[in-house]
C-alpha cells in the first residue's frame, strides 16, 4: 500500500516492466547545445535573460553549455553504451528560424538532421520536442507568448521542422511545460523573459496551449501519428492531519492553476473556474480556441519531480507563480530533499499516474522527465558515486511500477537528464545528469547512476 508523503512504496514480487516499455533520457537544446552564436542561430529569450544581472546563478549562460552542438556524436555513443531506447531532445527554434518566422536557417536544420540520423544509426528512437522555452527574441520583442500571433508562428515553425525530419522521426512533443514557460516566465519573472504580470502569465499560458493545438493540427495534417504534449504535473497536497475548508480551497486553487489549467484544456477542451474568471476579464480566449487546443493527442508526457504542498495561511502573501494565492502557504515537509531543496516523495508519482488514469482514461502516458540534482563530485579515480540519485530513481521506478500494476497505461520513462547541464536560473551549479560534465574540459564521466540505469534497461526492470 502506498501512503502519500511517505518515501516508501510497496515492492511487488516482480519489478519487471512490460515488454516494449521505452527506457530513455531527456535533455533540452538551450541546456546542452552551446554554440549560441554559431551557424546562423538567432538569439532566444534565454540568451537575453541570462545576461540580466542576477537572473542566473553565477551569471551563467547557455553560450557553451555542454557543447553538445559539436560533441553530439560522442554523446550518442554514450547513450548507446547505456542501452537507451529513446532520446528526448528539443529543437532550438532560433537555430531553425533566427527571427522566429520567415526565412529558415538551413545550417540550423542540418544539425538536427545529423542528430536524428546519428540516433537512428545507434538504434535510438528520437523523441523530438519542438518547444523547450527558447523563444526567438524577435518574437518576444513583438509581445512574446502574451500575443496570439506567436501561437501561429509556432505552428509554422513546427511544420518546418516536422516536414524536414518526419521521414525519420515520428514521436513529437509540441510544448514542454507550458506552466513554467508562462507562470515563471511572465508571472513570477524568475525565468525568461523575466516579466512579472499575472495577466500576462494567463495570456501566455493560453497562447502556449493554442500553439500546442495549432501545431498538433498541422502535424496531424502532415501525417504525424505520435503527437504529445508534456506537462509538469504534481499532486497538490495539504500536509495537515485534518485539512479544513480553507486548506481544501487552497489545494483546489493550486491544483487548478498547476494541473487542471493544462490537463482540462488539452484533454477536455475546458478551463477550470479559476482560469475562466481571468479569461472573462482579459478577453484573450476566443470562441473555438479550446476546440483547437483539445486536438487529439496520442500520449501525454509527464514531468514529475515532487508533490506540491499547500495549506491555508491567513496573511500569507500571494505567490506570484500562483496568482490569487494570497493566504496560501507552500510549506516544507519532513521528507528528504534533493540539492534543489525539493522533497523526495516517490509515491506522489504513483498517485499522479493513478489520477490521470482515472480522470483521463484511454490516454497513454510517458514519464518524459524524472530525476534529481545532487552535489556530485568525481573521486580521484574519476568515479562519480551518486547513491542518492540511484535511491531517488529506484524509488520512482518502483512507484511507476506500482501504477503499472494498478492498470495505468504507462509506455515509457525518460530520466532527467542524460548530462549535467544548464539548470536555468540555477545555472551549472545544480547537476541533474546521470553523466557528469566537467565544464572545464567538457569531459563526460558516467556516474554510478548511469551504470545502474543501464542495468535497469538491460533487465527491463528493477531487481525484485
Ligand atoms: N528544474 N529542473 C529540472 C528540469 C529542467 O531542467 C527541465 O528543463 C524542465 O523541463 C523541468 O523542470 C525540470
Amino acid at each position: 500500500m502506498t501512503t502519500v508523503g511517505s518515501t516508501t512504496t510497496a515492492r511487488t514480487a516482480s519489478q519487471a516492466f512490460p515488454a516494449g516499455f521505452v527506457w530513455g533520457a531527456a535533455t533540452a537544446a538551450y541546456q546542452i547545445e552551446g554554440a549560441a552564436h554559431e551557424d546562423g542561430r538567432g538569439p532566444s529569450i534565454w540568451d537575453t535573460f541570462a545576461r540580466r544581472p542576477g537572473a542566473v546563478a553565477g551569471g551563467d549562460t547557455g553560450d557553451v553549455a555542454c557543447d553538445h552542438y559539436h560533441r553530439w556524436r560522442e554523446d550518442i555513443a554514450l547513450m548507446a553504451s547505456l542501452g537507451l531506447g529513446a532520446y528526448r531532445f528539443s529543437v532550438s527554434w532560433p537555430r531553425v528560424q533566427p527571427d522566429g518566422s520567415g526565412p529558415v536557417n538551413p545550417r540550423g536544420l542540418d544539425f538536427y538532421d545529423r542528430l536524428v540520423d546519428g540516433l537512428l544509426e545507434a538504434g535510438i528512437t528520437p523523441y523530438v520536442t519542438l518547444y523547450h522555452w527558447d523563444l526567438p527574441q524577435a518574437l518576444e520583442d513583438a509581445g512574446g507568448w502574451t500575443v496570439r500571433d506567436t501561437a501561429y508562428r509556432f505552428a509554422e515553425y513546427a511544420g518546418v521542422v516536422h516536414d524536414r525530419l518526419a521521414d525519420r522521426a515520428d514521436t513529437w512533443t509540441t510544448i514542454n511545460e507550458p506552466w513554467v514557460a508562462s507562470f515563471l516566465g511572465y508571472g513570477a519573472g524568475v525565468h525568461a523573459p523575466g516579466r512579472t504580470s499575472a495577466d500576462d502569465a494567463f495570456r501566455a499560458a493560453h497562447h502556449l496551449m493554442l500553439a500546442h493545438g495549432l501545431a498538433a493540427r498541422r502535424l496531424r495534417e502532415a501525417g504525424a501519428e505520435r503527437i504529445s504534449l508534456t506537462l509538469n504535473l504534481a499532486p497538490v497536497l495539504c500536509p495537515a492531519d485534518a485539512p479544513g475548508e480553507a486548506d481544501l480551497a487552497a489545494v483546489e486553487l493550486v491544483d487548478s492553476l498547476l494541473n487542471r489549467q493544462f490537463l482540462d484544456a488539452a484533454l477536455r477542451g475546458s478551463y477550470p473556474d479559476a482560469v475562466l474568471e481571468r479569461a472573462r476579464r482579459l478577453g484573450h480566449v476566443r470562441d473555438g480556441d479550446l476546440a483547437v487546443i483539445a486536438q487529439p493527442i496520442d500520449s501525454l508526457g509527464i514531468n514529475y519531480y515532487n508533490p506540491t504542498y499547500v495549506r491555508a495561511a491567513p496573511g500569507a502573501p500571494e505567490n506570484p507563480a500562483f496568482p490569487g494565492s494570497a493566504g496560501v502557504a507552500f510549506p516544507s515537509v519532513d521528507l528528504p530533499t534533493t540539492a534543489m531543496g525539493w522533497p523526495i516523495a516517490p509515491d506522489g508519482l504513483t498517485e499522479l499516474l493513478l489520477r490521470l488514469h482515472r480522470d483521463h482514461p484511454g490516454v497513454p502516458l510517458v514519464v518524459t522527465e524524472n530525476g534529481a540534482a545532487f552535489d556530485d563530485v568525481p573521486g580521484p579515480d574519476g568515479r562519480v558515486a551518486d547513491p542518492a540519485r540511484i535511491g531517488y530513481l529506484e524509488g520512482h521506478l518502483r512507484a511507476a511500477h506500482a501504477a503499472l500494476a494498478a492498470g495505468v497505461d504507462l509506455r515509457g520513462y525518460l530520466v532527467w537528464s542524460l548530462l549535467d547541464n544548464f539548470e536555468w536560473a540555477e545555472g551549472y551549479g545544480k547537476r541533474f545528469g546521470i553523466v557528469y560534465v566537467d565544464y572545464a574540459d567538457q569531459r563526460r564521466l558516467p556516474k554510478d547512476s548511469a551504470r545502474w540505469y543501464a542495468g535497469v534497461i538491460a533487465r527491463n526492470g528493477l531487481e525484485a
